[in-house]
């Protein structure tokens, strides 16, 4: 497919694009902050840029009224109202994290949740490189979301880690703990080549990563 990257040079942009070209796809259109460099024109967008970008990214997807994946992370709840509302014209899938392992880790600490009251202790813990630059991690604030209790994030920020997140749950007499750990930004990228093949196929309408695995 043709596709187009937002935040092209990033991190994720230039790991998307590894990714992606080794799966036969064409990157055509390519957009950083001050720079826009297109070939073709794309079947759909991915967005992993800065919550600053958010605006633009909005005009050129209705402009170009073609699918949105989009990871960017550090969006805020008018944000987020906005995606749902462009989702009316085209298919838009959307997640902090689109590594299956945080998606499974989703799924254990909802579980937890169920058993656990008010004598039980919470605390999350979110690690990541240095160059990170929002805190706490949009990952750790959807895990937080998940939870029936407030949970305080203690966020580090440690050379190259490229993502970290472990919720720890304690009564008095006794720990669980659960850790998920990226090794290397594939750990994404292969969740957002999975939306973005998904995505041709969609109807309009907002998909989180968790209903593309379904
Ligand atoms: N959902 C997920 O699974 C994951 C999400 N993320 C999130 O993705 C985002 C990017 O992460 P990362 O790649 O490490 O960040 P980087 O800082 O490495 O890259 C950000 C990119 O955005 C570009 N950019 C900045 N402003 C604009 C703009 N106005 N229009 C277009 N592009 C712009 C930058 O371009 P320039 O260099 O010209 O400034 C740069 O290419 C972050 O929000 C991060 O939290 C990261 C990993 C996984
Ligand atoms: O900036 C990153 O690198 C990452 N950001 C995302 C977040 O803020 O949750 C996802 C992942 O942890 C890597």
């Amino acid at each position: 497919m043709k596709y187009g990257i937002i935040g092209a040079s990033g991190r994720m942009g230039q790991e998307i694009a590894r990714l992606f070209n080794k799966n036969g796809h064409q990157l055509v259109y390519r957009k950083d902050e001050k720079e826009v460099d297109a070939s073709a024109e794309p079947e759909i967008m991915i967005d992993f840029s800065l919550a600053s970008a958010f605006p633009e990214t909005l005009s050129i997807i209705k402009e170009k009224s073609i699918p949105l994946i989009i990871g960017t992370t550090g969006l805020n709840k008018d944000n987020l109202t906005e995606l749902h509302n462009l989702a009316a014209e085209v298919p838009v899938i959307q997640s902090f994290n689109f590594s299956i392992g945080i998606n499974i880790l989703s799924k254990l600490i909802s579980q937890v949740n169920n058993y656990l009251d008010k004598s039980w202790d919470l605390e999350m813990t979110e690690t990541h490189h240095r160059f990170k630059k929002d805190k706490p991690s949009g990952t750790a604030l959807m895990l937080a979301e998940l939870l029936k209790q407030p949970v305080e994030i203690h966020a580090k920020r440690l050379g190259s880690e490229f993502g970290e997140h472990k919720i720890e749950f304690a009564s008095t007499g006794e720990l669980i703990s659960l850790k998920h750990r990226a090794y290397s930004r594939e750990a994404f990228s292969r969740g957002v080549l999975l939306s973005a093949e998904a995505a041709l196929e969609l109807e309009p309408g907002f998909y989180s990563f968790q209903d593309i695995l379904n």
